[in-house]
């Protein structure tokens, strides 16, 4: 039966978690939304990819208890619930909910709760999030078009979202290791604190929060804390992971529908190498056709190699969308237009297919019907490729902020067999080829205009 289950609250964070705990050795099926059925082979750790970090704090409670009972049907007794190393939540929810909930339903008092991820950047120190040094409110997230973050002081931001009291395990205790630790957190729930935010800034920290905290029910976080209580209860258990599956052959394309500013910069060095087509989410919302046209477009040239088609997410592009369409609207009709693309995609051929953004993945992979994927080679720290039998598709989700400005070359090169195309030469970095830059117009400041002929 599996060590640890998970309740992912987005796909890319649930295929980040996935990937950690390969990469620890621990076999990781993800599942998408709750099967109905059991699970088949047993792995180690099962993650179950929601879509809950935007929904109503009561569907966000509904869908995590309905994920915590069926993973406790297979037999676990370990929950960690995945949420962002951002801690994106929306004003009111959903991280608080979802864990009291659940907190409830295995019994358990409460939740230690560390998002932190090094590995990219995010560190924790006296309850507050940096983002690669600077503070959460300081980074891209301040402006993000469904959960800005504007306030870094996490014990604030989880105290708004639940009646249970939220205390902190600081870094000089977590710095002196397990048994202090484990310590503190029982003084911390002797004193009535049921949420306790953990500081961590090296990867060895998440190991000793999984060492103090590993024999609790429920624990809470990013990829990294998840992974490191994955591995401490596999190491416990003396078991080890299983071989890689391999990848289908086939076209090579990018959505994506992130208004991260890692994804522009990625979508800009894509557009050096290969083409890039812009959509704008008034025109996908006024007219039916956008759709088809951008699959036509794509259909005339995914024979020459790989293409990407993105939202418009300049910022004032997607101010202009929500004023127009409001904020829900806008992003729900980007996010259908990606599904309804994907589908397309690979009806013409495509089998490698690269997402941008956690919303954007969900709505990806429920368009595609995919609902369970085997985890293959990482991308990057935090993005592997994962390999669905049903549809037969390679499916990298990227979440965001995740990635270096090659990541989609990373990608696809990733897959290739040496001479196939998509392999990168030793030491390309995405620089234009001769003759090539012409196919994707690009403006003075870096951004691109597609080519809609
Ligand atoms: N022009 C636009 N106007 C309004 N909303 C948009 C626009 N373009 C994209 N969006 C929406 O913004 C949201 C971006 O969220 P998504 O989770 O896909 O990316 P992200 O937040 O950058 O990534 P992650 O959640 O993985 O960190 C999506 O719901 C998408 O549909
Ligand atoms: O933790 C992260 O930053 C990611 O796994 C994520 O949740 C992306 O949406």
């Amino acid at each position: 039966m599996p060590l640890l289950g998970c309740i992912a609250d987005d796909i890319t964070g649930a295929t980040d978690l996935a990937g950690a705990l390969v990469r620890r050795g621990v076999a990781t099926t993800q599942v998408f939304g709750v099967p109905e059925g059991p699970l088949d082979p047993d792995p180690d750790a099962v993650v179950v990819a929601l879509k809950t970090r935007t929904a109503p704090p009561a569907e966000a409670r509904e869908l995590a208890l309905r994920a915590c009972r069926w993973l406790r049907s297979q037999g676990v007794q370990h929950v960690y619930l995945k949420y962002c190393s951002t801690f994106d939540s929306v004003p009111e929810g959903n991280i608080g909910p979802v864990t009291d909930a659940l907190s409830e339903e295995l019994g358990a008092a409460g939740a230690v709760h560390c998002p932190a991820y090094p590995a990219n950047g995010r560190t924790l120190y006296l309850g507050h999030l940096f983002v690669e040094g600077a503070l959460l409110s300081e980074s891209g997230m301040a402006d993000h078009p469904l959960t800005p973050m504007r306030d870094p002081n996490l014990l604030r931001v989880l105290g708004e979202q639940t009646a249970a009291a939220v205390g902190l395990l600081p870094f000089d205790v977590v710095d002196r290791g397990p048994d202090a630790s484990a310590e503190r957190l029982r003084g911390l729930a002797a004193d009535g604190v049921r949420h306790v935010i953990a500081d961590a800034v090296r990867d060895a920290d998440l190991d000793t929060l999984a060492a103090a905290a590993g024999d609790r029910p429920l624990n809470a976080g990013g990829a990294p804390f998840g992974a490191a209580w994955g591995a401490a209860l596999a190491r416990a258990a003396g078991v080890a992971g299983g071989a890689a599956p391999v990848p289908p052959a086939g076209g090579s394309a990018v959505l994506a529908g992130s208004a991260s500013r890692a994804t522009a910069r990625q979508v800009a060095a894509f557009a050096r190498r290969h083409p890039v087509l812009r959509l704008d989410a008034r025109e996908l919302a006024a007219d039916g056709g956008t759709v088809g046209e951008a699959l036509a477009w794509a259909g005339r040239r995914l024979g020459r190699g790989p293409v990407l088609i993105a939202a418009d997410t300049a910022p004032e592009a997607v101010a202009r969308a929500q004023r127009a369409l409001g904020r829900a609207r806008a992003a729900a009709v980007v996010e259908e237009a990606m599904g309804r693309l994907a589908v397309g995609l690979t009806a013409l051929g495509v089998r490698r297919l690269v997402v941008a953004g956690g919303e954007t993945s969900g709505a990806v992979a429920e368009a595609l019907g995919v609902d369970r994927v085997r985890i293959g080679p990482e991308i990057c720290t935090g993005v592997p490729w994962t390999f669905s039998a049903e549809p037969h598709v390679a499916l990298a989700f990227k979440s965001g902020n995740f990635g270096g400005d090659d990541f989609f070359l990373d990608a696809f090169a990733r897959l290739a067999e040496p001479g196939e195309p998509g392999e990168r030469e030793p030491g390309e970095r995405g620089e234009p080829a001769a003759g090539e830059a012409g196919r994707a117009e690009r403006a003075g400041d870096g951004t691109v205009e597609g080519d809609r002929d």
